[in-house]
């Protein structure tokens, strides 16, 4: 494999585009009016709506035009997108900084692509899929061996890139999993998150999954003990049957007494690990179908990434206006509304994903960096969002740019209901999805289109004070409008359509990730926390306040009683 990469990507602000951009009047919020682009040009829609595998991007509602975003392709090519893309798929050191490649897009080409490690991934791959269907065959004949009852539960230990992604992907295909079998995930370190799950389960029908890519995370570990603990407590045995695990770290997974494990390597990154072993959980709810058309569906995503014109790609262009939107329109923020229940975890996915990516200060070089990076990604899955922080959306003082998901055909699972329900609540379904749509669909519409106060004057307002003027309750019922939105829109969400999702997320962080200059495969950024709760930990045993500072000494000693 070969070390760093020498031809180092021009760093976006070096690059003769960016000054380019960075003098144009458009990057003024208020100097690009959406609806007047719009009046400008009939087929805005047309013109800035980007076609990728399974997916359907419409980008005229944000604030750019075809000179931005010829600047921005511009931008991309000046600072090597398309090497620095090539080198990654090619297992060039993506991540510099621990020396390593960055393939997760190996783990979901298929065989014969000639991708790196191709061998050594299908070979755990395979075996893992023969795992989840054996598991799945014993719910299915509700028998396991020997006569033994078969696994019905299975929980997933293990935080961050270790739980996250199949954590979100698991319900969000919900009506693809196996109806015997209920997964359940804790992650936090705090005894509250397992301990109520560990109360509804019974030893024999539970499997463990210890998912850590180091085996040396702490919450993971002090769950993995507590599950071990009261496994053994409750009368279980055969903890070989009952404990697996997915692990870079066959040897220490094998001290902690776990007898199977589905390996992976110190080239998937925590937070791109969910095509690896770390989807076990997905794959035991899946099938091996399912799990494989989820890998097909971020390869088709990767054949796009890699291969479409910068003009016509999408993680490209969904890259480019991240860097738009952060360093010329100054929006610190984007919010992620899922208009489908499923996606429920997405926006926790998407935030390990960027912020953990390219939360960074530094570029690769180790350069400070003179301008901004990761924006706090943040979200709830529509409506709920709508009678919550929306109010901020529509008039707070903040552009806070919205990426709204909308899937076309629902997929609730009523048809799995006994046919006389599923016949009764059918078309209340049916309208329920309709009305799920339109307010998606309105709320971009509102971001954009605002409310004068003019506007506002003319409508009667029933919940208006009688003696509040009515100029005065107009000013508070105006909106400012013009505010950009991203609508992602998918036919289904199933197996395959939601990897390509995932996978273009990936690709994207990637984008401005290089545009950026920085290194989005490492995280140095968690690791002080994590040496100073060792120093402490001791501390809250001993009380012991020496040297700390005066708050840490202070909080210290109250925790303490
Ligand atoms: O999978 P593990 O080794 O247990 O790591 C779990 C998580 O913890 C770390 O602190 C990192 O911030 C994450 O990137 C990682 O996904």
């Amino acid at each position: 494999m070969p070390t760093n990469d020498p031809t180092l990507p021009l760093r976006g602000d070096r690059c003769p585009a960016w000054a380019a951009l960075s003098a144009l009047p458009q990057r003024q919020g208020e100097a690009f009016q959406l609806q007047d682009a719009f009046a400008a040009d009939p087929q805005r829609a047309r013109h800035f709506t980007v076609e990728a595998p399974g997916l359907r991007a419409d980008l005229s509602k944000q604030r750019w035009d075809a000179e931005v975003r010829r600047l921005l392709l511009a931008l991309a090519e000046q600072v090597g997108l398309p090497a620095a893309r090539a080198a990654q798929f090619a297992g060039r050191t993506a991540n510099p900084t621990e020396g390593r490649p960055a393939l997760h897009t190996a783990l979901r080409a298929p065989r014969g692509s000639g991708a790196p490690f191709e061998d050594e991934i299908h070979a755990v791959l395979d075996r893992m899929l023969a795992y989840a269907e054996g598991v799945r065959a014993e719910a299915e004949a509700g028998v396991g061996p020997g006569g033994r009852p078969p696994i019905r539960h299975i929980v997933n230990l293990g935080i961050g890139g270790s739980d996250l992604g199949p954590q979100m992907v698991v319900p969000a295909l919900r009506t693809h999993s196996h109806p015997a079998l209920s997964l359940h995930f804790a992650g936090n370190v705090d005894g509250h998150d397992l301990l109520p799950l560990l109360a509804r389960l019974k030893p024999e029908e539970t499997l463990f999954i210890i998912a850590s890519k180091t085996f040396t995370t702490q919450e993971t570990l002090a769950n993995a003990r507590l599950a071990r603990a009261w496994f053994l407590a409750e009368g279980g045995s055969d903890i070989a049957r009952h404990f697996v695990a997915t692990t870079t770290n066959v040897k220490a997974a094998a001290e902690f007494g776990i007898t199977t494990t589905f390996g992976f390597w110190d080239w998937v990154g925590g937070r791109y690990s969910l095509w690896s072993a770390i989807g076990l959980p997905i794959a035991l709810a899946l099938g091996e179908t399912g799990f494989r058309a989820l890998l097909a569906g971020a390869h088709a995503m990767d054949r796009h990434a890699a291969e479409a014109p910068l003009a016509e790609n999408l993680p490209t262009l969904l890259g480019l206006l991240d860097v738009w939107l952060r360093n010329f329109q100054g929006c610190a923020s984007r919010n992620l509304a899922p208009y489908h229940q499923g996606l429920a975890r997405l926006p926790a996915w998407l935030q390990q994903l960027e912020m953990e990516s390219n939360g960074k200060g530094v570029d690769r070089a180790g350069e400070p960096l003179p301008f901004a990076t990761s924006p706090v990604v943040w979200g709830e899955a529509g409506t709920n969002g709508q009678h919550a922080f929306f109010q901020m959306l529509h008039q707070g003082t903040d552009t806070v740019p919205v990426e709204f998901i909308l899937v076309r055909e629902p997929a609730t699972g009523v048809e799995r209901m006994k046919p006389a329900t599923a016949a009764a609540l059918a078309p209340l379904l049916a309208e329920q999805q309709r009305m799920l749509l339109a307010n998606g669909l309105a709320q971009a519409q509102a971001l954009m289109l605002g409310k004068t106060a003019e506007q506002a004057l003319g409508e009667t307002v029933p919940t208006a004070a009688p003696d509040q003027a009515p100029d005065l309750i107009a000013r508070h019922r105006r909106f400012p409008g013009n505010r950009p939105s991203t609508l992602l829109m998918l036919e289904r969400l199933d197996p395959w359509h939601l990897g390509a999702l995932l996978s273009m997320y990936e690709h994207r962080v990637f984008t401005s990730a290089t545009v950026w200059g920085i290194n989005p495969f490492d995280q140095w950024g968690v690791e002080l926390g994590k040496s100073l709760c060792n120093a402490l930990l001791p501390r809250l045993g001993s009380g012991d306040t020496t040297g700390l500072d005066g708050s840490t000494a202070a909080a210290l000693d109250w925790l303490r009683g």
